[in-house]
């Protein structure tokens, strides 16, 4: 049996698409499926009410926004020794973290795993085709859930480089807010393509000097990811930026994981001297400390040099 804790929109959709293949438990705080309208769980999921039913699986999917995931696991203590999934895209503001080290810091024996990459709640409750990382220090024990959680639509591929992985699913997010400013203000398609390269550069900077490999920002986790919250309508982060960009309202109820990590971010990237302009206008915009045709004015009067 698989556990998922969090019935949110990605909970409830990984909820039905391992609910076609075995006996899932889901526990959401205020039912399911509440963020996904319209979908129907398959008869191997079992909806509870009560958390604790959640312990008696080995494995269980944390399908909460990243910075809800530190509180999550100092309050359930019986998450300890099991295999944790953070199904979540983000850097923890408070810590700076990864979910991967919050889980770590908080359940040391437990076997901290991260599931990201290029997918929609939409289309994975759908049954659509979709590839995902799942990422674990351990070898033996991520192949071990590669095998478990893939399904004949979502396949998972493998790696051990897990901050590569988590940064890329983080840091995009901070892109595409970028890139729905760029859209929003009307700047148009080439420079949004401009702002996702140069967008990726500094993901791939700030990863590396993590210790994360450049090849795994390149796989789904990243470039893959990048590109899907870029250029896509569905993303939540992509319509936070749009409306920004168009000076218009944005439902604050609306998960936008890209705004907390943009802040996180700058933090870190002061910390390591790394240069990220995008995440520092994205955090300053995001907090009102700069303009729009401020940032604008700051990035394109940037001094010219190599690429
Ligand atoms: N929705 C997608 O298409 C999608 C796809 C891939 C990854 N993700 C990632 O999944 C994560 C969750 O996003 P989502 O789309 O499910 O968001 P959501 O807003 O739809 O749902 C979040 C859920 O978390 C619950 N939650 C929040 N704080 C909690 C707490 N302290 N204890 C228990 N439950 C809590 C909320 O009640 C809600 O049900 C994010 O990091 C997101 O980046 C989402
Ligand atoms: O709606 P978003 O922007 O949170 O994006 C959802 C997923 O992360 C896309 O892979």
């Amino acid at each position: 049996m698989i556990g998922i804790l969090g019935a949110g929109a990605f909970g409830t959709a990984l909820a039905v698409a391992l609910g076609r293949e075995g006996p899932v438990m889901l526990w959401g705080r205020s039912g399911a499926g509440a963020r996904l309208p319209g979908v129907v769980l398959p008869e191997n999921v079992t909806v509870t009410a009560n958390c604790a039913d959640l312990a008696r699986a080995q494995t269980v999917l944390l399908a909460v926004p990243a910075q809800a995931l530190a509180g999550v696991l100092a309050t359930h203590g019986w998450l300890n020794g099991r295999a944790l999934v953070a199904c979540c895209k983000g850097v923890d503001l408070a810590s700076g973290l990864g979910p991967t080290g919050l889980i770590a810091r908080a359940c040391p024996a437990a076997i901290p795993a991260i599931l990201t990459g290029p997918s929609f709640a939409t289309d994975i409750a759908r049954g659509l085709p979709t590839a995902l990382t799942l990422a674990c220090a351990d070898d033996a024990a991520g192949a071990a859930l590669q095998q478990q959680l893939s399904t004949a639509a979502l396949r998972l591929y493998r790696t051990t480089d897990v901050t590569g992985a988590e940064l890329g699913g983080a840091l995009k997010n901070v892109v595409a807010i970028a890139a729905g400013v760029v859209i929003g203000a009307g700047l148009g398609d080439s420079a949004r393509a401009a702002l996702m390269t140069r967008g990726y550069a500094e993901m791939v900077r700030l990863a590396q000097a993590l210790g994360a490999q450049a090849e795994t920002l390149a796989g789904l986790s990243g470039f893959g990811d990048l590109v899907l919250t870029c250029t896509s309508d569905q993303s939540r982060n992509f319509r936070y930026g749009r409306a920004l960009g168009a000076g218009e309202p944005f439902d604050t109820a609306i998960t936008v994981e890209g705004v907390a990590t943009a802040r996180a971010v700058t933090a870190l990237a002061a910390r390591h001297d790394i240069d990220m302009p995008l995440a520092v206008m994205v955090a300053a915009l995001t907090l009102g400390q700069i303009t729009l045709p401020e940032a604008i004015q700051a990035l394109l009067s940037r001094p010219l040099k190599q690429e």
